[in-house]
């Protein structure tokens, strides 16, 4: 039990009204407050958490954290109004379980696309050389080899301290996490230390959330504004916005990069499908990941190894044994030698990407086949984007169902199609059954030795249509195709 009063030290506060409390927990949803618990009223993208007031009294939960003090409050209540219940619920979190981020190496990555590679890699290399780590990604939070299921890329607050404190009590002393712009805005991260910071890439993506690019790029870059001179801030120099990042923050600088001048800089001498042979800094080191967007991924993960102090030559021996990150340009290989790359690519940039790889690694005799399709309920303007892309870069394409959420999927299907010119739609077809457009893919437009791209989905176990998520694996129903060929 803590008293609000010590919950509130470093928080400031508009009015207190109401007698000291202690409680016992946080919570910021209604329907997990109960008797003892400090609700937090937090005012959201669906709803305001100020109109639950009533019903978490119902429940027994008399200690309200608001933005807004309510005209009717009852006499038993405590209510502590703040200018931003989200901060405030950040900064008790911390308190409540006891700042774990101070006794933790915790490093941050952001940037549109390669934090869930770059964190997993990172988590991986440190394990090898003999850290205790945790994990905080899209794909899944791990403490060592424990799994810990994950429901966003970057944790509320409130879960946030709890896993940290979890993984500070089992020894972890570095933990690597994915932050995203969205945790940024809505101050999941605020009241948390990191060691160092890193920036990847930015580029179109979130514009249902952010509204703007240049939102977009304030919240990244308000990642690097809140370190401290203690932090390290590294940053891609290659990508239009890297320096932009680091512009305001306190922390070291940092840069790396494989076309300008860096701190850290790479080459690649080759790029095939048996992997990248890298010179890094003037040492050659071969990985098995494929692509020059892992170029830079794995060029990330050694810049801060070195500056965390670890031994450079340790770590180019590391950095030739890890494996790509679930779901991100995931090979299997079929009958017929043909052959599906399973990769999360869900942004304009990660498609181009992706597909140039692609290119790039086939023999002249191999098409590339895409199944794309766009989450509903997110960035619509991506849409029309990506559908161009896969035309541009395959053979012949397929655009059907990623996560269709609360959207009609024939309608994003249309919006994609508006990005296609009349020659394009020729190679196009739409199914907008995700599983029979695989299948279509792999049986009717591939070619034995072909290869055939599916994007999107990546890891995710599930296809969310309006509201339900239904089991649903790009693996496996790659591999149920692939079986059923003869
Ligand atoms: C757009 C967005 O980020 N939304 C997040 C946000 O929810 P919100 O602002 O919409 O909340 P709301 O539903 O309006 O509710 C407002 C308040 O009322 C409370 N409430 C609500 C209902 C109720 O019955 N009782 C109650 O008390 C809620 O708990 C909340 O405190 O805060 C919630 C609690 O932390 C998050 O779960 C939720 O994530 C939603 C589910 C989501 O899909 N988020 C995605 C877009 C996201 O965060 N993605 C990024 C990664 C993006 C990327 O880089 O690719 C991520 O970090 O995962
Ligand atoms: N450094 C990179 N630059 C550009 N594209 C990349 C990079 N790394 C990976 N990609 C592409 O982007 C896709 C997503 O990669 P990853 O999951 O690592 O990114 P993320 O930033 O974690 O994405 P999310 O924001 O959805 O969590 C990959 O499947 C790949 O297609
Ligand atoms: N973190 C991203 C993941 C998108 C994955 C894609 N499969 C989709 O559903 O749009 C988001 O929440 O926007
Ligand atoms: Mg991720």
């Amino acid at each position: 039990m803590l008293s609000v009063q010590s919950l509130f030290q470093s928080i400031p506060v508009i009015n207190l009204l109401g007698n000291e409390q202690s409680v016992a927990s946080l919570c910021f949803d209604s329907r997990k407050a109960k008797e003892g618990s400090l609700f937090f009223a937090i005012k959201g993208t669906q709803v305001d958490g100020h109109q639950f007031l009533p019903q978490v009294y119902e429940q027994g939960c008399k200690t309200w954290v608001v933005e807004q003090i309510p005209t009717e409050i009852p006499s038993d209540v405590t209510c502590v109004q703040v200018a931003d219940s989200n901060e405030a619920l950040a900064l008790a979190a911390a308190e409540f379980y006891g700042h774990p981020s101070k006794s933790l190496k915790l490093v941050g990555i952001t940037g549109t696309n390669g934090k869930t590679t770059s964190v997993t890699l990172l988590f991986e290399l440190f394990r090898k050389l003999g850290h205790r780590c945790g994990l905080i990604s899209t794909v899944q939070n791990k403490i060592q080899d424990r799994v810990i299921p994950a429901t966003h890329t970057t944790p509320d607050s409130l879960s946030l301290q709890e896993l940290l404190k979890e993984m500070k009590d089992e020894g972890c002393t570095h933990v690597f996490m994915e932050v995203s712009s969205h945790a940024v805005v809505q101050k999941r991260i605020f009241a948390v230390e990191f060691h160092g910071a890193i920036f990847s890439n930015i580029t179109r993506d979130h514009l249902d959330f952010h509204e703007t690019f240049d939102a977009y790029i304030a919240a990244k870059k308000g990642f690097f504004d809140a370190l401290t001179s203690k932090a390290f801030a590294l940053t891609n120099v290659d990508d239009k916005r890297g320096m932009v990042m680091l512009q305001n923050t306190k922390a070291k600088k940092y840069s790396y990069g494989l076309l300008n001048a860096a701190d850290f800089k790479a080459k690649i001498i080759s790029n095939g499908i048996a992997g990248l042979q890298l010179d890094i800094n003037g040492h050659q080191v071969h990985a098995q990941l494929i692509g020059t967007f892992n170029a830079y991924n794995l060029l990330a993960i050694y810049s801060t190894a070195v500056i965390m102090g670890e031994d450079p030559m340790e770590v180019l021996i590391q950095l030739s044994s890890l494996k790509t990150a679930p779901g991100r340009f995931e090979q299997m290989a079929g009958k017929q030698h043909k052959m599906a790359i399973v990769d999360y690519a869900h942004t304009p940039d990660a498609l181009e990407n992706v597909l140039k790889t692609i290119q790039a690694i086939r023999n002249k005799h191999q098409q590339i086949i895409t199944v794309i399709g766009c989450g509903g309920n997110r960035d619509a303007g991506k849409r029309p984007i990506m559908a161009a892309l896969a035309a541009k870069y395959s053979d012949a394409f397929v655009l059907t169902s990623d996560n269709p959420r609360k959207e009609n999927p024939e309608l994003i299907l249309d919006q994609m199609e508006a990005g296609l010119s009349q020659e394009e739609k020729a190679k196009m077809n739409r199914i907008v059954d995700r599983k029979a457009g695989i299948f279509y893919a792999i049986h009717q437009l591939a070619q034995a030795g072909d290869i055939i791209l599916v994007a999107g989905k990546g890891h995710e176990t599930y296809q969310e249509i309006q509201g339900v998520k239904y089991d649903f694996d790009d693996k496996q129903v790659i591999r149920e195709a692939f079986e059923a060929l003869n």
